[in-house]
């Protein structure tokens, strides 16, 4: 470590050895610790902007010609970024970044380098779909392989095998998907005085008076987030009036050197990115007792997503005051409090066909099917997304209520809520319920394994390897939510049916009281 800090240093980067060491930690690589106690808005180190490693700072884009660069489809995705750290790397001393590239890993517990054989142990799970594999070298092939071989003078053949390896760049994308930043442009005019308060809303200002400093629009790794120009098409980029401020700019997604160093955990950050003109620093947010461990945040995601883009998962305890039927059924539980278990829409119209077969006898069962496909695809003009998501607080998404009332309607009903442009009101009846529970019930049974199956295997996890473990911890921590969600739904259904026989005893014996009453007045 103390060649990378050196090299930091040289290149203009600030970094106070007196509160703050690199070492290996146990579990999580290496991690930043503290020497010293250390009082909040401490500065724990600082670094140019130049020193970050973008399609911004890199020399490729200017020497390839921006305009090829765009032309090449360089400059939507990571392909672009993952192609300049590959020049870098094959620069290597005369390369600025020579210093930081050496130290960065080469290897990743996520699920892109799995086994077929570990990849089955997440069916079920969020991740499967989202790996991402295929996608990654569709690029590789159409984009960066063409590129480079338009250039020999800047990637001459013979060092492509070495260098350009479609190996190489898995392992650069994997680098920028567990390292990278986002870091924007800075631009004076967000940072008006006039503008502070617009500014706080939009563009994550830290928002304390008298900080100074402005938030690096940078939960480590949310440069994953940038999926988005990964599936556009060729030419949706020349969009000028699409709507999606949120689409990042692949030119904001930096690797950060020394500020990817930091480790993180479920709601324990303690120190932050921030920005300011010409630098970026490295900030703590709480005091930190000598030889804790100083956490950076990558947003508290599920253990799905902190899995499929880092390679680890959370387990912490629960926090006491968390308010989950998970929480009440399992007293002292370990997990990530952040957990959430998604679910297709296409479960809920499957459940609903399911129930109107039942009930059909084999009536008109093409006819039904056209009109449901008319009301699903009515449905998704309407809907932001097809796939529901439950968090741990085991809340029944009123999304899904209100699609499985629209697909129960019946066909008048139906006519009447198309002709009013309005969705069912995501109230939880007794004819939702049971299809709400089927549906619940057939999500459990996508994984392979129960959920004791997986508490008693965790429990054993001596002889597991790293990849089984977190694949037990990841589905665990769905099916915790499905169970509990279930459980609700269960006490529900229980309450409405002793609501519906207290009532019809009520009427029973009001109908018998009347009864009497009329026969008394005979
Ligand atoms: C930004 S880097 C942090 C530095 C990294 N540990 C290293 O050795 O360079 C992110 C990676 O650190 C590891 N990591 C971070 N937080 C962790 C945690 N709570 N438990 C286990 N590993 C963790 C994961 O491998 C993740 O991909």
């Amino acid at each position: 470590m103390e060649k990378f800090t050196s090299w930091f240093r040289f290149q203009n980067g600030f970094f106070d050895s007196e509160v703050m060491g690199l070492c290996d930690i146990p579990g999580h690589g290496r991690g930043a610790y503290a020497l010293k106690d250390i009082p909040e808005g401490y500065p724990l180190f600082s670094l140019p902007r130049n020193l970050t490693l973008s399609m911004r700072t890199s020399s490729l884009p200017e020497k390839f010609g921006r305009e090829v660069w765009t032309e090449k489809g360089l400059n939507t995705g990571w392909v672009g970024l993952i192609l300049c750290m590959m020049y870098e790397e094959s620069l290597g001393e005369s390369s600025k970044w020579s210093g930081y590239l050496d130290v960065l890993p080469s290897t990743f517990d996520t699920p892109m380098f799995w086994s077929e054989e570990d990849i089955k142990e997440l069916q079920g799970t969020a991740v499967v779909d989202k790996i991402g594999r295929g996608e990654a070298e569709k690029d590789y092939n159409e984009k960066l392989i063409p590129a480079i071989q338009s250039r020999p003078d800047l990637f001459p053949p013979e060092v492509i095998p070495r260098f350009y390896s479609l190996e190489r760049y898995h392992i650069m994308g994997s680098r920028i998907l567990s390292r990278s930043f986002h870091v924007s442009e800075w631009k004076p005019s967000d940072h008006d005085e006039e503008d502070e308060d617009e500014a706080d809303e939009n563009d994550h200002h830290d928002g304390e008076e008298g900080e100074g400093y402005v938030e690096a629009n940078t939960s480590l790794g949310s440069a994953m987030d940038v999926d988005e120009p990964e599936i556009r098409t060729e030419g949706d980029e020349d969009d000028s009036d699409s709507d999606d401020e949120d689409v990042e700019d692949p030119s904001d997604v930096a690797m950060v050197p020394m500020a990817d160093m930091l480790n993180a955990r479920f709601e324990s950050e303690n120190a932050k990115l921030f920005y300011e003109p010409t630098e970026l620093k490295m900030i703590t947010t709480r005091p930190i007792k000598a030889g804790e461990q100083i956490w950076n945040t990558y947003g508290d995601p599920p253990n799905s997503d902190l899995l499929r883009r880092y390679g680890h998962v959370d387990v912490v305890p629960f926090p006491p005051t968390f308010n989950s039927p998970i929480c009440i059924k399992t007293p002292g539980i370990e997990g990530n409090p952040a957990d959430v278990v998604e679910i297709r829409a296409d479960l809920v119209v499957e459940s609903v066909k399911k129930k109107k077969l039942a009930s059909m006898n084999g009536g008109n069962k093409g006819g039904k099917d056209d009109e449901m496909k008319e009301r699903v695809d009515w449905w998704l003009e309407f809907a932001d997304d097809d796939v529901f998501v439950l968090s741990t607080d085991c809340t029944v998404p009123e999304d899904l209520i209100s699609l499985a009332r629209l697909l129960l309607l019946s066909s008048s009903d139906w006519k009447r809520a198309k002709e009013k442009s309005k969705l069912p009101k995501p109230a939880m009846d007794e004819e939702t319920l049971p299809i709400v529970i089927d549906v619940f019930e057939r999500r459990l049974k996508e994984y392979l394994t129960t959920l004791n199956y997986d508490e008693a295997a965790l429990k054993d996890s001596s002889a597991l390897s790293t990849n089984k473990r977190s694949a037990i911890v990841v589905r665990i921590g769905e099916k915790r939510i499905l169970d509990g969600t279930l459980q609700e739904l269960k006490d529900l259904k229980k309450k409405l049916a002793k609501e519906k026989r207290d009532g019809n005893r009520k009427r029973k014996v009001e109908d018998t009281d009347s009864g009497r009453n009329k026969k008394s007045r005979r």
